[in-house]
């Protein structure tokens, strides 16, 4: 009997369209976070930059990460924060924004664990100081 690989994060979390729509709600969420444009640059960056085309650029990363077909295209993690100035207290309301759309969307288990080791592993690169 031959074992079946394991299904990649990106196919147990249901591909493009359920990853694009989990993106899509979690980007409104931090867009309007007081608590992110507290911060003077980030609020700023949050009104100049298109909702749809970050959305576009966060959800090919995500693919990406995840195991899917899709490339990332975007700037690198640390060139595309490094002038907001992002603090350790603004990057933890922004995981507390994250964890409340994957509980909306129902994504717990191994795929929620998985999802924030992504995203811890980007932490350094982001948050100043
Ligand atoms: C794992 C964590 C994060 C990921 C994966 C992520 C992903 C991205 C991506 C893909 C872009 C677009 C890059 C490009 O334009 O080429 C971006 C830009 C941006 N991110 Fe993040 N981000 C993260 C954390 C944060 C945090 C914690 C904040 C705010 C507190 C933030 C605020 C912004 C803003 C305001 C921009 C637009 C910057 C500009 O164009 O001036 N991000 N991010």
């Amino acid at each position: 009997m031959t074992a079946e690989p394991k299904p990649t994060l990106y196919e147990r979390l249901g591909g493009v369209y359920a990853i694009a729509s989990v993106v899509d709600e979690f980007i409104d969420r931090i867009m309007a976070d007081p608590r992110l444009n507290a911060n003077p640059r980030v609020d700023a960056a949050h009104h100049r930059v298109p909702p749809p085309g970050f959305k576009y650029l966060v959800t090919e990363m995500v693919c990406w990460a995840t195991g899917g077909p899709q490339r990332y295209t975007g700037r690198s993690m640390r060139e595309a924060h490094a002038h907001l100035a992002i603090t350790a207290a603004e990057w933890d309301a922004f995981v507390a924004d994250f964890l409340a759309t994957l509980d909306k969307f129902g994504v717990h288990g191994s795929e929620r664990d998985e999802l924030l080791a992504i995203l811890g592993s980007t932490r350094d690169d982001i948050v100043v100081g």
